[in-house]
């Protein structure tokens, strides 16, 4: 006699703070991990997303349904440290992740998940999931990966009750470097690969909140020495470095949190008349210092296909996003002008200060991943960079 059929058990599940559980197949890590679940719509670009320091203590569903299917390489990682494998701590796909046409080592996607502490689950409904998503806001959960299909379901569920949330989390501690470096990559060259800057014309010191590499790749090719300080330096160590311009990252976490230490600090830096550049976490912890407020969005921005208007010039750019907090514009001083809005809802995307080199957006310019449209935007910074130097050679 043949044996009964017992229908297969899961090897992962998604169990939201509501109660709902979701099941599926497991990938990556085993053990569970709790997080905030977002949306991401971006269509390529997963190893730069799930590695992005910004998506510290959340789990990302991917809505492009096949994930997985290049592989993973050493190049598409944007954390600063990967040793410490700061970024998402979960990720959920559509499609089985099927064998990758790329990996130095056997395993593909999943044996690099695993490296990094990943726990994912694949065969979800991550149309529905985006659904609730968008309906209910963005939930708390716990993502658990066990290949016996073994789970407490209960404890599952109240570890994901019990967890706070993002809100007053400060996580940039966690995903910055606790140390002064000098960024030696360089940009990226096709041709030579990485290689430092051989004569930099500019040293932007970069507060790290959590910063992409992708960013410093980018300043570096502006031809700047990028030294990169923790975020919790304070302003005397970041002015004795002599920087033409600095730099203010993204990062994890409740902007509001973070400014506790952040703001007066970068206050202090705005009050020098140094240009400044900040960008998503930077953007909103500028706006904070400078009086403005932010707040916790519905079902936040995620993706690499957001419009945004720059109103300083008319046009409008696709962008790379992620952020589940916002600047809320009606909060600025006067003194402070709104020069970017996202086109899907209205939410600020940007902010410059009257009469002083300092500016800062809410999106992502480095793009990675993402459309290129608002590179110009580190173009700007450095051209502020060099209005600043000739006025004050000229005084
Ligand atoms: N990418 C970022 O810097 C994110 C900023 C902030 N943690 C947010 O979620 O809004």
């Amino acid at each position: 006699m043949s044996e009964p059929w017992t229908p297969r058990r899961p090897t992962a599940l998604l169990v939201l703070a509501d109660g709902t559980v979701i099941e599926g197949d497991g990938i990556g890590a085993e053990g569970s991990a709790v997080g905030e679940v977002c949306f991401n719509t971006s269509l390529t670009g997963y190893q730069e997303i799930l590695t992005d320091p910004s998506y510290a203590r959340q789990i990302v569903t991917f809505t492009f349904p096949h994930i997985g299917n290049v592989g993973a390489n050493d190049e598409d990682v944007e954390d600063l440290v990967p040793e410490n494998s700061v970024g998402a701590v979960g990720a959920v796909f559509r499609a089985e992740v099927s064998a990758p046409s790329n990996y130095r080592s056997a395993g593909g996607l999943d044996a690099w998940l695993k490296s990094r502490g990943v726990v994912a689950i694949s065969g979800v409904d991550t149309r529905a999931l985006t659904a609730l998503i968008r309906e209910n806001g963005m939930p708390n959960a716990v993502i658990a990966h066990a290949p016996d299909g073994v789970f407490d379901r209960d404890a599952l569920l109240a570890q994901a009750r019990e967890w706070s949330g993002l809100v007053g989390l400060d996580l940039a501690k966690d995903a910055a470097s606790s140390r002064t470096e000098v960024w030696t990559e360089g940009p990226w060259n096709w041709d030579r690969g990485y290689g430092a800057h051989e004569n930099p014309n500019y040293t932007i010191v970069a507060i790290d909140y959590g910063t992409k590499r992708n960013i410093l790749r980018l300043m570096s090719g502006h031809g700047a020495r990028v030294v990169i300080v923790p975020p919790d330096a304070s302003a005397a160590e970041i002015l004795a470095h002599k920087p033409d311009g600095i730099f203010l990252s993204n990062g994890p976490g409740d902007p509001a949190a973070t400014a506790r230490y952040a703001a007066p600090v970068i206050a202090e830096l705005a009050r020098t008349g140094t240009p400044i550049f900040g960008i998503c976490l930077g953007h909103q912890l500028l706006a904070l210092a400078l009086g403005g407020r932010t707040m916790k969005m519905h079902q936040g921005h995620h993706g690499a296909n957001h419009p945004v208007k720059d109103f300083t010039t008319g046009k409008v750019e696709i962008v790379s996003m992620n952020h589940g907090f916002a600047v809320d514009p009606a909060s600025l001083p006067s003194t402070v002008e709104q020069t970017h809005v996202s086109l899907f809802d209205g939410t600020n995307c940007g902010l410059r200060v009257a009469g002083q080199p300092v500016f800062s957006v809410q999106h992502h310019p480095e793009a990675s991943p993402g459309p290129q449209d608002s590179h110009y935007l580190f173009q700007r910074f450095f051209d502020l960079i060099d209005e600043h130097r000739a006025t004050r050679s000229a005084a």
